[in-house]
């Protein structure tokens, strides 16, 4: 176990961009009593280049650059969507899967287009709402804790299984969730509250495991 790096700090700085994430990183680090700022609340620092061959790699590239810029701690998550049926893509590339600074709907519609054009089907019944299994498909979240003072890095890993159906299923939540069906609940991930997508999510499981690592005990 290591020293708790985010003790003396009320406030995280959580090295994203993405509204989503933030949303979610706040929910869950509010219940250890702490608010988190991200790179919308720091405009001067670059664009950081995320030409990683791994989630890890990027997610210690923006925990770096933006612990470097700032002098204080920074957690960077780099996640993304992994489909059986493109061979697990677009990963690393799934923010940018439909062209650079896609919007979520312009990828989700890419999504259900390669699939559609290789005819990709799960040998499974359809839902009862008549919307059809397509792959198999996982959800990976690395978390990257960087302290500038010493150079370190805290890492953790989470992941989810589900199936990517052929229509959406709740507007919650961001990105891809609306296409990632839950099969184990019977639900898609964009019906889950905040807190119900936090206890099972390829998020929610990495930041369980950062904070065991990090000897914070969250339950
Ligand atoms: O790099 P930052 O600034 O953090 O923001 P980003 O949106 O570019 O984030 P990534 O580079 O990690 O790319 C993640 C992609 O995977 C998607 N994604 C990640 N977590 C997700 C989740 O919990 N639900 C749905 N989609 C998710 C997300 O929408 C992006 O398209
Ligand atoms: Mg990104």
């Amino acid at each position: 176990m290591t020293r708790n790096w985010l003790e003396g700090h009320d406030t995280v700085v959580v090295a994203t961009k993405n509204a989503g994430k933030v949303k979610e990183f706040a929910h869950a680090l509010q219940k250890l009593g702490k608010a988190v700022v991200s790179l919308h609340d720091y405009p001067s620092i670059p664009d950081i280049v995320e030409d990683g061959d791994t989630f890890a790699a990027n997610a210690r590239l923006k925990a770096k650059a933006t612990g470097d810029a700032l002098g204080v701690p920074a957690l960077a998550d780099d996640s993304g969507l992994c489909v059986d049926a493109l061979e697990g893509r677009p990963g690393v590339y799934s923010a940018r899967y439909a062209g650079e600074g896609a919007a979520d709907s312009a990828n989700n519609a890419k999504l259900l287009q390669e699939l559609s054009q290789i005819g990709a089907a799960l040998a499974e019944p359809e839902l009862s709402d008549g919307s059809k299994p397509l792959s198999r498909a996982q959800f990976v979240c690395a978390l990257a804790l960087y302290d500038p003072a010493t150079g370190e890095f805290i890492e953790a890993e989470g992941t989810v299984d589900g199936i990517i159906t052929d229509r959406p299923h709740g507007d919650g939540g961001f990105g891809y969730d609306p296409l990632f069906w839950l099969p184990q609940l019977g639900r898609g991930m964009a019906e889950l509250s905040k807190e119900e997508k936090g206890a099972i999510s390829h998020r929610g499981e990495a930041l369980k495991l950062l904070m065991t690592k990090l000897g914070i005990h969250n339950e």
